[in-house]
């Protein structure tokens, strides 16, 4: 579905210093610079998939998104979404794509949400029936039947943001590129968008490509992740994958109803962590050994809690980061 080859994007602008006297001298004289944004990178998305991409700020996330969307021209190397050049920006491509950005509207805030969908029916010329049953179903999966009517700036953040996946998606459109969807909202209403998300894409087939900074929605999501840095794309693969090769060890948490005594602690191995005068214990172990050291902590003392975990997907990141920060 879409297939991108050594995709590449650099900006050209123009520096200009503040004040009046810095406008005008950039009007004289302007000094260029340009700014490598997305570097040569290459990957494949099939129909129906869900991928996560992940970076820090400035990594050309949002960039990559906009070529995808034929928002930008791509520099140089290949790419084809749905057998379009995205550039072109051909009606037929428009149709069968959506683009949101968490932090763009595109509802009109002086009317009603129902005023914007009207203009999407002609826009991407949908007939009256396949216009109410798109919304129908799309009101009812989001619960926002009540809201289709009331003034956009009447409504709060959580409600807009399912407004605009109501626009977003009311020309049934085969690919959803979503940028930072939940930003802003509050946990009851993340869960909410990414629920409503994990449905389009089961019950409409749906191929989704999102950024977030927030590792819930993309552990809800995204079995795919692909990360990206200065440009790069440094890691595509599933993201299970990438939890059992960045951190490979589990991570054990024992809470014992009584102390243990300093001498058997210092026997166990991959001990990280001693707390609560020595009532909590943690500790790393490699896969293939967490059912023995279960055992092993069981015999230790009456057991309260015992908790096995992977590591925290956000703490790869922001180690992978760091690493990548410093290259
Ligand atoms: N219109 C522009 N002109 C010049 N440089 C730009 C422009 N838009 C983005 N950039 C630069 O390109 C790089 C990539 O930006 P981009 O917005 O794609 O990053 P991002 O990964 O989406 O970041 P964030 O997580 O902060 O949204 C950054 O260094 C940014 O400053």
């Amino acid at each position: 579905m879409i297939s991108a080859h050594d995709l590449t994007k650099t900006y050209t602008f123009h520096q200009q210093t503040a004040g009046l006297a810095g406008a005008l001298k950039s009007l004289v004289k302007r000094k260029y610079e340009t700014r490598l944004a997305v570097d040569q990178i290459t990957f494949g998305i099939e129909r129906g998939e869900v991928v996560g991409l992940l970076g820090p700020n400035g990594a050309g996330k949002t960039t990559t998104l906009k070529m995808l969307s034929g928002l930008l021209y791509i520099t140089s190397g290949e790419l084809q979404v749905l057998g379009f050049k995205p550039s072109d920006r051909k009606h037929d491509y428009l149709r069968r794509i959506a683009l949101v950005m968490g932090q763009k509207t595109m509802l009109w805030w002086d009317v009603p949400a129902m005023e914007s969908l009207l203009l999407h029916k002609d826009m991407y010329g949908l007939s009256t029936k396949e216009f109410e049953r798109n919304v129908d179903e799309l009101a009812e999966l989001l619960d926002v039947k009540d809201l289709l009517n009331v003034q956009v700036r009447k409504t709060s953040l959580g409600e807009r943001m399912k407004l605009e996946l109501m626009a977003a998606l009311v020309h049934g459109p085969e690919i959803l590129f979503l940028d930072e969807p939940t930003i802003g909202l509050d946990v009851v209403a993340k869960a909410r968008v990414r629920e409503f998300l994990g449905e389009v894409n089961k019950v409409r087939g749906t191929t989704i490509l999102v950024t977030s900074h927030d590792m819930d929605d993309i552990e809800a999501l995204c079995s795919r992740v692909m990360i990206i840095d200065h440009g790069r794309l440094q890691y595509d693969g599933g993201l299970e994958e990438l939890v059992r090769t960045a951190r490979p060890r589990k991570l054990v948490r024992a809470t014992y109803a009584e102390p243990i005594d300093g001498a058997t602690l210092a026997t166990l191995e991959g001990l990280t962590e001693i707390e609560g005068d020595s009532r909590v214990v943690k500790l790393e172990v490699e896969r293939d050994q967490t059912g023995e050291l279960l055992e092993r902590l069981s015999r230790l003392g009456p057991l309260v809690d015992l908790d096995v975990a992977d590591a925290d997907i956000e703490e790869i990141m922001r180690d992978l980061f760091l690493r990548e920060g410093k290259r």
